[in-house]
Parts: structure tokens; sequence; C-alpha cells
């Protein structure tokens, strides 16, 4: 309360108030143009996490609801029983011995289509989520192939670019993919892979590939880069994939695993020595590098993706618990950003309809 005798503050001189009115524009304006740059907006040849994701849209068609990329697949559930020998590289709880640790997962085709027939791609996907039972998670999705075509996102961008339909002829252009391999050498390893590479007629099949690279730290604070791959455990290989066979080969063929007995894979550790490059997933370590045996995945259970548990997880491989880091790799960060893009896109839209590899696979198999 004033007293009687107290007078207000005059007010602000016009000087003084100019420069208040200059400040808080200024502010808003930075805020303005912070946002315009995170959305790319300013700069419309920056590479964003929308550009990317775009690139699964090709001609600007989606299928709403489904992932953006690896839209066609199936959801499993299983759980990992360590072996113990993991623990010398990471700290992680699941790498205790005789650690079995609950996990939900997904088998899939890479594409944006979720009704590509199986025999349409060579490459199959397996992504994982253990659930530790202090709450952390170790999430990851890999791919069956043992080498990435590109080492950064810009590179990966491009491929998405120059391998996306033509409008007219409404398939990929060949003169532009071989323009693009021509102008990126480091795709060698994996044009190599690609030219003996078959759709295998199975999931369960596959050996399947972290390509990043990863750094584990021990109890001892020992740091080392890593990757790992799963390895099919007892399954003789299976035929490939033709044309021939249904749309939801894959689908049936793992329902009718499953109702024999679980599936295992070995998950295998390999240690990088000194040298071993980190940040380029198109260089896969020599054979002859350091594999420690983590334990074994097992499924159980196959559910269809669009009810089953795997339907709203982000398989975002940045999601790792106590005792694993990313490394330098550039794309991981990429896959990060992209893989959210993708998920806020996807539910947004709404629920997943059923695709037809989901009505072959909708009820839960098990034994
Ligand atoms: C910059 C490079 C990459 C981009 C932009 C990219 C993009 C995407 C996107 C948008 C999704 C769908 C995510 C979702 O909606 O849940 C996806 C899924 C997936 N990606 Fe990538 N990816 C990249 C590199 C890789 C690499 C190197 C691997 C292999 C190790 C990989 C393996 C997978 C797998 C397995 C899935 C399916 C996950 C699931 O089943 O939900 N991706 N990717």
């Amino acid at each position: 309360m004033l007293e009687k005798n107290e007078t207000r503050p005059s007010g602000l001189t016009a000087g003084q108030k100019l420069i208040r009115f200059t400040v808080i524009g200024a502010a808003v304006l930075g805020l303005g143009a912070a946002f315009g740059y995170t959305g790319g907006w300013l700069a419309p040849q920056r590479l964003t996490a929308d550009r990317i994701a775009n690139t699964f849209e090709p001609g600007g068609k989606s299928h709403p609801g489904f992932r953006r990329n690896h839209a066609k697949g199936i959801c499993v559930t299983g759980h990992f029983e360590s072996s113990g020998a993991a623990q010398t590289l990471s700290s992680t709880p699941m790498f205790s011995p005789d650690a079995s640790i609950p996990l939900v997962g997904r088998l899939a085709l890479p594409g944006p289509n979720p009704y590509a027939p199986d025999s349409s791609v060579p490459i199959r996907s397996f992504a994982l989520r253990f659930s530790m039972p202090d709450g952390q998670q170790w999430r990851t999705a890999m791919n069956s192939m043992p080498v990435f075509p590109v080492a950064t996102p810009q590179s990966f961008y491009e491929q998405q670019l120059a391998s996306a339909p033509d409008p007219k002829t409404g398939k990929p252009d060949p003169a532009r993919i071989k323009a693009f391999f021509a102008s990126h050498p480091e795709t060698a390893q994996f044009r190599k892979w690609v030219k003996t590479a078959r759709p295998s007629a199975s999931f369960a099949t596959e050996a399947y590939y972290s390509l990043n690279a990863f750094v584990f730290t021990n109890n001892e604070g020992v740091r080392q880069n890593v990757r790992w791959r799963v390895v099919p455990l007892g399954t003789p290989a299976a035929d490939d994939a033709t044309p021939e066979h249904d749309q939801n080969y894959l689908d049936m063929d793992l329902v009718q695993r499953l109702s024999e007995g679980p599936l295992r894979w070995r998950l295998i550790v390999t240690v990088a020595d000194p040298g071993d490059p980190s940040n380029d997933a198109t260089k896969p370590w020599p054979d002859s590098r350091r594999q420690v045996e983590a334990g074994t995945i097992v499924i159980e259970k196959s559910q269809a993706q669009d009810h089953g548990p795997c339907r709203d997880i982000n398989f975002d491989p940045t999601v790792l618990p106590q005792g694993m880091a990313i490394s330098d790799d550039p794309l991981l960060p990429a896959r990060s950003s992209v893989y959210a893009a993708s998920v806020d896109r996807r539910t947004r839209e709404g629920l997943s309809r059923p695709s037809p590899s989901s009505s072959a696979a909708s009820s839960e198999h098990s034994k």
C-alpha cells in the first residue's frame, strides 16, 4: 500500500520503453529463429529428421499407422538367458550370470510397404527390447546383412532419393541407382554381399547384425568398442523365398515353427581392436576379433503387429542400459531422431490397420 505522501514512479521514458520493446522483440525473434532452424524452415537444404523421414513416403504417399520403414512385421515375445561371459565387457545387469530377462521383439522386412511380398527384398530384420528388473532397458534393431551400404546420414538420404520410385514408371530408376553407387565407393562391400544375398523363406534361419558400433563399460570402468549379432541356434538353413510363396510366407513359417517349440539365437559380442573404425558401418571388423557369447535369445510366442506388444515400441538403438553407450557412429543419432519422427507420425495417425501379414498370424502360438 502506498502512503499518502508517497508518489508512484514516474514511469519509463520514451527511450527506456524503446529499449525494453527492442529487447523483448529480439528475444521473441530469436526463439522463432531457433524453432525455424530446428525445424529446417530457415535452411531448406539442411538435412533434418523430417526430411529423411519423408523419403520413406515416396511421392508423398504413406501407409497411415504403420512404421515408415520396416513396415511389414510381426511381434514376438520371449526372454534372454545370460551366460555371464559378457559381464567382463559390460556392467549391465542383463549380463549377470544366470540373469533371465523378458523381451519383446519384432521380425520385419525393410521398406515402407506393409504389404510387400516376402520375396521382394533379401534382407530381414530383428528388433529387441530387453526389460531389466530395475526398469532399465536395452533396445536394439538389427538387420540380416553383415555390412551397411553407407556411413553417414547424408549418404543414407542420397541413397533413399536415388532408389525412390520414378513417378513415370512407379519403379526405381536403375540409372540413378547406378550413379549413386558410382559416386559412393564406400558401398562396395555391401554391393558385393547383395549380389549373392537371397530372400530367406524363414525369419528363424537368419543371423542379424547391430552394424553400428557401441561402447561397453565393465565394472572396472574399462571401455571397449563393440558390435553384436544374433546367430540362429540349431536351425538348419531354409529354402529361399520365391515370388510363388504366399505374401505372408514368413509369418506362417514363424507360427508353424513356434508351434513346435521355442526358437533360439546366440547373442555374440565382437570386441574391436584399437584402431578398428567405430564410426563407419560400411567397414566390418576382421573375423579374427575377440568374440564373447553373451547368452541365448529365446523366442516363445508371436503376435500380429496390429495388436501385439511390439506395435507401439520405438526400437531406438540409442536406448541403452548402464554399461552400454553409443559410439561416435554418426548414423546412431540420426536413427534416433528419424525413428522418433516415424513414431510421431504413425501414432498420430491412429492404430495400425490389420495388414495381410497380420491376419496370417492373428493368434498367439506358444509351447
Ligand atoms: C540413418 C540411417 C537409418 C535411418 C534413417 C533409419 C530409419 C528407420 C525408420 C524410420 C524406422 C521405423 C521406426 C519406427 O517407426 O519404429 C526404422 C526401423 C528399423 N531400422 Fe532403421 N534406419 C537407419 C539405419 C538402420 C541401420 C544401420 C539398421 C541396422 C542395424 C537399421 C535397422 C532397423 C530395424 C531393424 C528397424 C525395425 C524396427 C522395428 O521392428 O520396429 N536401421 N529405421
